[in-house]
């Protein structure tokens, strides 16, 4: 388990201080996907960063596996790995397979070991075809691919993803996001920030979302959604509908605390439209039923993690303002 506790960051720049991470309890167990949410300059890689013992934290505590970065860095480096979406991450100039044996050798992984594991993570990564050829000659993706494997060279108990698929093609993200789904499954703990946020609400067990570097609140996707007052929208087709089926849901939904939206389809079909955070297709669909009407297609909307995090932080706006 890697945990946080009251993590803190400050850059002295001159006389100003920048408070980058706030406070921070985090807990990064083993065998799932961990995000960590918050919008530009929330205090994310600043975190990763900590984690990665790439910059010394200002207060506070991280434990990986009950070690302390502090005291012992070099065990913690060989528990942990970093992948940074944006970061070119290998060396151009050499192949796929002299930047796994480069980063593995430098990670003091005993050859006979590392022939198989450069392998297993070029087929795992998709390159063993590309394994002979220089990186400059890689697509952006196939290097990031390579930045994968690079990532899981010392085998690492943990792995802390910094926007991993940023600016890759869909296809390319899907495969990515596959591996990190198997390598959680296998056992690793990730922890993942991205931009991305159905790729967060894919992949992670649990979210921590942050805002100016504190903790602004935590739990699963679902439980995220639900607590933000996300609306589901339900969608009604109703062919032929008589002016009574408009007025009843009308009515339904001024009951309901909200407003129906109706448009008419071209063949003359009304579309009923109302969002609401509570489980109403049932209530919507017996009162057109009620008033006459017949259903021809009936479509709910899920509230998305996005309208979650973005309520979220209109609300920390409304604090800190
Ligand atoms: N080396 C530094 N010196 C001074 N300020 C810094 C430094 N690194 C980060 N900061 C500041 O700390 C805050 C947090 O930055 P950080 O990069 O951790 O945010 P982030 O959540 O990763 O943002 P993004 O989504 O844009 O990558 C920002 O206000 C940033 O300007």
């Amino acid at each position: 388990m890697i945990e946080t506790q009251d993590l803190r960051k400050e850059f002295r720049d001159g006389r100003t201080t920048k408070v980058a991470v706030d406070g921070l309890t985090l807990a990064i167990p083993p065998g799932r996907v961990t995000g960590l949410l918050g919008l530009n300059g929330a205090g994310k890689t600043t975190t990763i960063k900590i984690l990665a013992t790439l910059l010394r934290p200002t207060s506070g505590t991280v434990r990986v596996d009950e070690l302390d970065p502090l005291r012992d860095p070099k065990a913690v480096r060989h528990r942990i790995n970093l992948i940074a979406g944006g970061e070119r991450m290998v060396y151009a100039r050499m192949t796929g397979r002299e930047n796994l044996w480069y980063f593995g050798q430098l990670y003091d992984v005993p050859r006979a070991v590392l022939g198989p594991r450069i392998d297993e993570l070029l087929a795992l990564v998709g390159l063993t075809g590309a394994a002979g050829t220089v990186v400059e000659r890689y697509s952006r993706g196939m290097a990031q691919r390579l930045s994968i494997a690079r990532g899981l060279i010392n085998d690492p108990a943990y792995l802390l993803l910094d926007e991993p698929t940023l600016g890759l093609d869909a296809p390319i993200a899907r495969d990515l996001r596959r591996v990190v789904a198997r390598l959680a499954a296998e056992g690793k703990g990730v922890l993942l920030t991205s931009h991305y946020l159905a790729e967060v609400e894919e992949l992670c067990g649990h979210v921590y979302v942050i805002g100016d570097g504190r903790h602004l609140t935590e739990g699963s996707p679902a439980e995220l959604t639900a607590r933000t007052g996300g609306h589901r929208t339900v969608r009604v087709t109703v062919p032929g509908a008589s002016p009574e089926v408009e007025a009843a849901v009308t009515a339904f939904a001024a009951r309901a605390g909200t407003v129906a939206g109706l448009d008419r389809a071209g063949d003359g079909a009304l579309v009923v439209s109302v969002s609401h955070p509570g489980e109403i297709a049932g209530p919507l669909t017996m009162a057109i039923v009620g008033a006459g009407g017949t259903l021809a297609g009936l479509e709910v909307t899920e509230p998305s993690l996005e309208d979650a995090i973005l309520a979220l932080n209109d609300a920390a706006w409304l604090v800190t303002a």
